[in-house]
């Protein structure tokens, strides 16, 4: 189920030399937001915290009731299973595996009943019931994409987090790709947070987080 999200005073220390600070975020449930920002300036590490994949050194992050940062490690291992959906910039799929046990392997991590029934229905529904048995490797970067995006929503997660959704593609399928994440955190009721250089996606969430000395939060 969606919540609202929210954080308080984040920071992350990355060795001696690197220190990034966030401004606060205070987002209702089923929102869309836009990270973007030069390069470095940490969107891609805002996501890790946002999805509980990583501690910052100060602040907090809470998902409805749940201070992310407070929680146990089995505590935050439960939310990101149920609560999150993350579609990775390069997809992270397993290679040895088919589209259809990609996406099953996430279902039955989050403890989804009939984890292949569902598989088959989210590629299905992303257009893909006729590559289920494709590895990866088989697969166009569109394709693989889909796939990835399947894998993230399978199990209705509440947020959806995406790094950089349209970086491989030409213009017709950045198209596409944005109107899949938008169509697929509409049919969830998900938050949908995007990091992005484009243009495109930026200009078509409502609301923006750019990150850069001068750190801003617009329309939230
Ligand atoms: N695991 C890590 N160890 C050390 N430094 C890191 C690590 N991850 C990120 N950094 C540094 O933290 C800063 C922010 O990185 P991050 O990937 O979050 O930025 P970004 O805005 O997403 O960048 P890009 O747009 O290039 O993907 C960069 O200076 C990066 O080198």
């Amino acid at each position: 189920m969606s919540a609202a999200l929210r954080t308080e005073n984040l920071s992350v220390q990355y060795g001696p030399e690197v220190t990034l600070r966030y401004p606060d975020l205070n987002l209702e449930a089923g929102v869309a937001l836009a990270i973007t920002g030069p390069s470095g300036t940490g969107k891609t590490t805002l996501l890790h915290l946002l999805a509980g994949l990583l501690r910052p050194a100060s602040g907090a992050v809470w998902s409805g009731d749940l201070n992310l940062n407070a929680a146990s490690e089995t505590a935050r291992e439960v939310f990101r299973r149920r609560n999150v959906g993350y579609v990775f910039q390069d997809f992270h799929l397993m290679p040895g595996l088919s589209a259809l046990e990609n996406v099953e392997l996430g279902l039955r991590v989050a403890g989804a009943d009939q984890p292949r029934q569902r598989a088959r229905e989210a590629l299905e529904r992303l257009d893909l019931g006729h590559r289920v048995q494709n590895r990866p490797g088989q697969l166009s970067t569109g394709e693989r994409q889909r796939v990835a995006v399947a894998r993230a929503v399978a199990h209705r997660p509440g947020l959806l987090l995406v790094d950089e959704p349209t970086a491989h593609l030409d213009r017709n399928r950045a198209g596409a790709a944005l109107e899949l994440l938008l169509d697929a955190a509409a049919e969830l009721g998900a938050t949908l947070i995007v990091v992005t250089h484009d243009p495109l996606v930026a200009d078509a969430l409502p609301a923006r987080l750019e990150l850069g000395q001068e750190m801003a939060v617009v329309g939230v």
